[in-house]
């Protein structure tokens, strides 16, 4: 990777405002795959459990190490996802690879903890449409809902992430204040979360509108304890990442083959794609440790059951063009 690193740093301004922005070397970044989650639960045809399991197991092989595996949401809401538990039980675990699930009241907390897990994840909205919409209560409701989970779940010994979603902008409620935002990722702090991952569920967001929400929550807290998790909507969710990456940010959620969505937000697309986010990170040379040729067959696999195309430009530009991932480096990076 040095090479990659040493000709971006000579030819590119860009890289050259990043490198100074990250001021010693380029750090590594975390990602945090939400596909078997994210990705899955806006598909109306099931997918069955050892699909989901094969799909986590391939993101695994790939060099991913935070992979969101299943939610213990309701069935009456959210049937896709009603096979949590079998998911959880069935998943061969690799050492070292994380494997959280989305957690919505003390009922998921209660079935998920018979499986295995470390780490959980609760959701309160950014806006009370959405609140009211995904989780049938008032965002303050939610709110205390999420803090008897994540009492319990601290007390238990697990990791809790917090979302928040809508940070830019609701489908009922339109523009939503970053003020509003960096307050409830506040409240998550206080109930124990060890990060706060902020969505914005529709994909509204813009650089521009990215950078007012990073002033605002870096004034509540540090880049290190953020995530961010843009929808691909209208398209920005790399331009997002970089506005957010400027400001120290580390940790990205992204969904295998641009899967996603969510039943409860009009118009929402999929998540930025985890091969575009790889395929950007390798041209600023940020070391991922991910294998994109074996993540680009892991978004083969889910597409072709799914049978509809992959929202990933680059999993669609390169396909089986290239078996040799350092090659893709080499087209990230243009280097000879
Ligand atoms: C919160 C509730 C449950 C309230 O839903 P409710 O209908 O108000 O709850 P309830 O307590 O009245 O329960 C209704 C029925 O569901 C059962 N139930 C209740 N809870 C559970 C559970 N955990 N597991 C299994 N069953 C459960 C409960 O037992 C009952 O069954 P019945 O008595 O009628 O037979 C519901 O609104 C819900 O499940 N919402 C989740 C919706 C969802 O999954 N949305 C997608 C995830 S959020 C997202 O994608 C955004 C994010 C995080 O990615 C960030 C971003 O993209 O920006």
């Amino acid at each position: 990777m040095q090479f990659v690193r040493n000709s971006l740093l000579k030819t590119s301004t860009f890289s050259a405002t990043l490198s100074r922005t990250f001021s010693t070397a380029i750090p590594e970044i975390r990602i945090y795959e939400v596909g078997p989650r994210d990705g899955l639960q806006n598909e109306s045809k099931f997918v069955p459990t050892e699909i989901k399991t094969e799909l986590i197991h391939k993101l695994a092989n790939a060099g991913i190490k935070d992979i969101e595996s299943a939610s213990f949401v309701s069935p009456k809401w959210v049937k896709q996802m009603s096979d949590g538990s079998d998911v959880m039980k069935s998943i061969k675990r690799v050492p070292g690879v994380n494997y959280p699930v989305l957690i919505p009241n003390l009922k998921g907390y209660e079935a998920a903890k018979a499986c295995n897990i470390e780490e959980i994840a609760i959701f309160p909205a950014g806006s009370e449409g959405f609140s009211q919409k995904n989780l049938n209560c008032s965002v303050e409701e939610g709110l205390k809902r999420f803090k008897l989970v994540a009492d319990q779940a601290v007390k238990d010994g697990f990791r809790v992430r917090g979302y928040v979603s809508c940070v830019v902008g609701c489908p009922y409620d339109g523009p939503i204040s970053p003020k509003t935002i960096a307050k409830i990722t506040e409240d998550l702090f206080a109930m124990g979360c060890y990060e706060v991952s902020l969505g914005d569920t529709i994909g509204v967001g813009t650089a521009g509108s990215v950078r007012k929400l990073m002033r605002e929550v870096l004034s509540v807290t540090t880049p290190d304890k953020i995530a961010l998790h843009f929808h691909d909507t209208y398209g920005q969710g790399l331009s997002n990442l970089l506005a957010g990456l400027e400001f120290g940010i580390r940790t990205v959620d992204s969904s295998i083959s641009g899967l996603g969505g969510c039943p409860y937000a009009r118009g929402a697309s999929g998540n930025l794609a985890t091969e575009d986010l790889v395929y950007f990170l390798y041209g600023l040379g940020v070391n991922t440790n991910v294998d994109l040729v074996k993540l680009i067959e892991a978004g083969r696999y889910i597409s072709n059951f799914l049978a509809k195309p992959t929202e990933s430009r680059v999993n669609r530009a390169i396909g089986d063009r290239i078996k040799n991932h350092e090659d893709i480096v080499k087209i990230a990076a243009c280097s000879p």
